[in-house]
């Protein structure tokens, strides 16, 4: 039996700390499971680290519904969560409804939205229907444009509070999971304190319920420019199932992330 959205809870509530990964196929995910993952995420970042493109804005829903079947064949226990992507739910509720409805019967067991505030309506439209809804807010990379490049957000009291106060309408709305990226860790310990759902962190500090990392990234296979939060687990490991235990072993002993992994609450000078 799959992992469930209330163990989960459960597991949070008791003190231990979820790890996440990034997960795209099938072999991966035997892995990722025999490493002890608790849930696995099929991210659009499949788009940069599989495509080889420079956002993740052109992943189509069939590709993530590819991704999410080839993941869900590979393991059993694993909580999978998939990512909507760019286009796919920011049009209208009914939009999202229709869209999510694919991946979960491709195998996922709740869709992620990038977006706060104007998502609160599609969040609450989605869990009426039975789609379980992970909300993605603080640094949403499908918003990259708009915010002129990977940036930090939720820095000064202002945008703190702005991201405090979406995080608590989603939560009313039902979100059953609070991702949050690239925020101040003492702004993701304000939001984990101010809602129900367990919320999954990265680059946003410990005082949040879990982590998340791409997994080319903890493998050091990711060409590209690394962020403040990533860690490298290959270094020091003789497997790639040792990396991923090391990573799980790290995250559930709260080792990491370390303070090199977060931002700190103003940008240094
Ligand atoms: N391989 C990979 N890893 C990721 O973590 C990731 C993806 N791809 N693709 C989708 C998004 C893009 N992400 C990114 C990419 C770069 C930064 C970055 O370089 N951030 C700067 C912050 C600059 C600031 O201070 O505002 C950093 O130094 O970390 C952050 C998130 C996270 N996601
Ligand atoms: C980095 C995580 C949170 C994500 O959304 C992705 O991999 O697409
Ligand atoms: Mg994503």
């Amino acid at each position: 039996m799959r992992t469930s959205i209330t163990q989960l809870q459960k597991q949070a509530s008791a003190g231990e700390k979820l790890a996440m990964l990034t997960c795209y196929d099938a072999s991966f995910a035997v892995l990722c499971e025999a490493a002890g993952t608790d849930i696995l995420l099929i991210g659009d970042s499949l788009g940069m680290v599989i495509q080889g493109r420079e956002t993740t804005h052109a992943v189509t829903l069939a590709e993530t519904e590819y991704h999410v079947a080839c993941v869900a064949r590979g393991c059993s226990k694993p909580f999978i969560l998939a990512d909507m992507p760019f286009g796919s739910f920011q049009e209208s509720k009914e939009q999202a409804f229709r869209n999510a409805a694919r991946l979960i019967a491709a195998g996922a067991q709740m869709v992620k939205l990038e977006g706060g505030a104007h998502m609160v309506e599609t969040t609450r439209f989605l869990v009426d229907r039975g789609v379980p809804v992970c909300s993605h807010i603080g640094l949403t990379p499908q918003s990259v444009y708009t915010f002129g490049g990977f940036k930090v957000q939720g820095r000064g009291e202002e945008a703190a509070a702005r991201l405090v106060a979406e995080a608590k309408l989603l939560d009313e709305a039902g979100s059953g999971m609070i991702l949050m990226e690239a925020v101040p860790s003492d702004v993701a310990a304000r939001v984990t304190a101010a809602v129900k759902a367990p919320t999954i962190g990265i680059g946003a500090g410990l005082d949040v319920s879990g982590q998340v990392l791409v997994l080319y990234d903890i493998l050091d296979l990711y060409p590209g420019k690394k962020a403040r939060f990533v860690k490298n687990f290959m270094a020091g490991a003789t497997s790639v199932q040792g990396a991923i235990e090391a990573y799980v072993k790290a995250v559930k002993a709260k080792t990491f992330p370390g303070p090199e992994h977060q931002f700190p609450a103003e940008a240094p000078k």
